[in-house]
């Protein structure tokens, strides 16, 4: 199994490119089964979960090729890639495909609106709480679907079709988002989505589904009117840069201190957490290329920050933003609403020296002046970014092990921060 080696105390200088974002690809791959043509998608990540999901589409019976070519295994990065949901073969999504990732349950709404009935699997991704499905059944059900769960599949049937309707709810759920809005996009009439979530991601994949003929208004605020169509169209529609990864490397720098342009960032993507690292002493400053992000002497600063659904700080920055708090001169809280179980973090931080106490769901850190570098075990994938960071700052080597969580969701992490000057290598094994 792969590990990072990691030997700290560099500072970063340079840039790094932004891939596309892992979480905005993948409801735009879904996307494609809703079509007979073909979507092209521009800025598509090569990223482990992207290549699961090829896969699970493959299933399905969705031919793809990378820039018109089937696809290399070696291939570059920021790929165009040509999804073709021609005939749908398989409305089955398995266990063994599914159990693997989180988003691929999505395929539920599409296969559900094209061909009238879907059964799949109740899915995995990170252990970070229970992620219930409740809300897509519920949602689902609304636009008349007959949904049954019976050995760990849920079987959705609309034979005449998905009817559109009024829900509310109850909780913002990014990825039931996606699939009601897939979903009501092929259903008879309009659906109107009160309390959905308002993600970058959501907007990308709206102004998709409207470029393949589908009539969607209000996404990114918290209604969404979908006026449903009888078919949709092929499309060419680009995938938004990865406003994680551009927080995690404004993070990373932040710790280590530097000078590093974010090339293809946008800070309209991450307004609360970019405005955090600038209270923790960074200084951020949007260009039109990207974002240059630099702290040059001045120390690292407590914040306190809580996580919340978009605009405010996102869950998947949380581990991060921790890390940097390690380094802060006193102490700042941490407080995690979103998932229930997502600070698995905060134990392998300790192996590095961190001081951090849990108290419900919130983290109370206590800066410490070095931290110093240690093995380490990644558990989820921000988790394990977090512990890079951390080992970039860290005095002497960090070993992160159990990688394989980090390439689901970093393209080229080691040779992006190699070349802004730390020390990091992939070990193979
Ligand atoms: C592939 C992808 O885009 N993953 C992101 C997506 O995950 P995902 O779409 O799974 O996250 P949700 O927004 O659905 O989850 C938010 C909360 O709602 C709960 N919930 C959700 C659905 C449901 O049916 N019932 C229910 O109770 C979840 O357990 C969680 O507590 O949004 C999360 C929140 O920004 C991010 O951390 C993930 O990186
Ligand atoms: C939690 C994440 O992914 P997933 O929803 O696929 O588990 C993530 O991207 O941080």
């Amino acid at each position: 199994m792969d590990r990072i080696r990691i030997v700290g105390g560099k500072e970063l200088n340079g840039s790094i490119p932004i891939s596309g974002a892992k979480n905005a690809a993948l409801p735009l791959m879904i996307a494609s089964l809703l079509t007979d043509e073909t979507l092209s998608l521009e800025n598509v990540p090569h990223l482990a979960d992207v290549e699961q999901l090829t896969r699970i589409l493959g299933n399905h019976g969705v031919d793809y090729s990378v820039n018109g070519r089937r696809e290399a295994q070696n291939s570059t990065y920021a790929r165009t890639v040509n999804f073709t949901a021609r005939n749908i073969v398989d409305t089955v999504a398995p266990y063994e495909l599914v159990s693997k990732m989180r988003a691929s349950f999505w395929v539920i709404g599409p296969l559900l609106a094209r061909m009238g009935e879907a059964r799949v699997s109740l899915p995995g991704g990170c252990a970070i709480g229970t992620r219930p499905v409740d809300l897509f059944i519920d949602g689902l059900r609304a636009l008349g679907a007959e949904i049954e769960i019976e050995q760990g599949y849920v079987h959705a049937s609309a034979p005449k079709g998905l009817i559109g309707d009024r829900y509310v709810f109850p909780k913002v759920s990014v990825g039931a988002t996606h699939v009601l809005m897939m979903a009501a996009s092929l259903a008879r009439g309009q659906t109107v989505l009160e309390n959905a979530a308002r993600e970058p991601e959501i907007v990308n994949l709206a102004e998709c589904l409207n470029a393949m003929g589908a009539r969607i208004s209000g996404a990114g605020t918290s209604t969404i009117v979908i006026d449903g169509v009888t078919s949709l169209s092929g499309a060419t529609h680009q995938v938004i840069p990865d406003r994680i990864e551009t927080g995690t490397y404004a993070m990373a720098v932040a710790m280590t201190g530097g000078d590093v342009v974010l090339e293809g960032a946008r800070a309209d993507l991450l307004e609360d957490a970019l405005d955090a690292v600038s209270r923790a002493g960074a200084e951020i400053t949007p260009l039109n290329s990207g974002i240059r992000v630099r702290r040059n002497g001045a120390g690292i600063l407590p914040v306190d920050v809580t996580t919340e659904p978009f605009p405010g700080f996102p869950t998947d920055l949380q581990a991060q933003f921790m890390g940097l708090m390690t380094r802060a001169a006193g102490r700042s809280r941490i407080t995690e609403t979103i998932f229930e179980n997502r600070f698995m973090h905060v134990q392998e931080l300790a192996r590095l020296g961190a001081k951090i106490t849990l108290s419900g769901q919130t983290a109370i850190v206590d800066g410490v002046p070095q931290l110093k570098g240690a093995p380490v075990m990644a558990t989820d994938l921000r988790a394990s970014v977090s512990l890079v960071i951390a080992g970039l700052a860290a005095e002497g080597e960090t070993v992160v092990n159990r990688v394989y969580h980090l390439d689901r969701g970093f393209e080229r992490l080691e040779e992006k921060l190699s070349g802004c000057g730390a020390t990091i290598e992939r070990l193979s094994s």
